[in-house]
């Protein structure tokens, strides 16, 4: 699918803020891709569809989950993490994506994952960093971007949880296996001298 169509498809599902959002996960997830040797195609596909359930009623999105046998303690969380997995689900059903890498990237962009492919965490970081973002940290996480994809993911995946733990909000615990991942390969590397 181009650009355009893609473009078209999504535009009708979101608010226009949602929207911008999604231009600017498209600019930086190409920019990451040029930077890291990911397939742009995919990066920009992905890009465009991760938020595409975000407006989708919470019923539904609870009711796919239950049928298509996600797992269940996403519904455990607040109802936020479902669009992502859902979107995945609905991006292929819907729009007719059907590219694995891409709806890996769409089902884990929110809470990341243990194992994340190279488009899975451009995608996952470009969420974070695009340049609409405006929160504590995100300058440094989009520095790190320009040094080490996975230096970057592991920052990011930080301040969630911390920032979720701030708030007094439930952390799904992918997202700290995620953190603790990447944080052992981190400290594998240092003590081998690659850091
Ligand atoms: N790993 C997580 N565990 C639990 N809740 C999360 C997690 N990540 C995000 N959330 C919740 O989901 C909300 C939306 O996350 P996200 O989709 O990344 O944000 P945005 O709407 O800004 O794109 C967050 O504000 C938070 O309440």
């Amino acid at each position: 699918m181009n650009r355009e169509k893609a473009l078209e498809i999504v535009k009708e599902q979101l608010t226009e803020h949602r929207y911008q959002h999604t231009l600017g996960v498209v600019q930086t997830a190409l920019e990451l891709a040029d930077r890291y040797e990911e397939d742009s195609q995919k990066a920009e596909l992905a890009a465009i569809f991760h938020d595409y359930a975000k407006f989708r009623p919470k019923d539904e999105m609870k009711e796919i989950v239950r049928k298509q046998a996600m797992p269940e303690s996403l519904l455990h969380y607040g109802g936020e993490l479902l669009h992502a997995p859902v979107g995945a689900y609905l991006v292929e059903k819907e729009a007719g994506i059907d590219d694995r890498d891409i709806l890996a990237a769409i089902a884990y962009h929110t809470t990341g994952r243990v194992g994340m492919g190279k488009l899975e965490k451009i995608i996952f970081l470009a969420d974070y960093i695009e340049p609409g973002r405006k929160f504590p940290g995100v300058d440094e996480v989009r520095q790190l971007a320009r040094e080490d994809l996975d230096t970057a993911c592991l920052q990011a995946l930080k301040n969630t949880v911390t920032f979720l733990m701030k708030q007094n909000q439930l952390v799904y615990p992918e997202t700290i296996n995620a953190y603790n991942s990447l944080l052992a390969q981190h400290k594998n590397k240092e003590r081998n001298g690659g850091i």
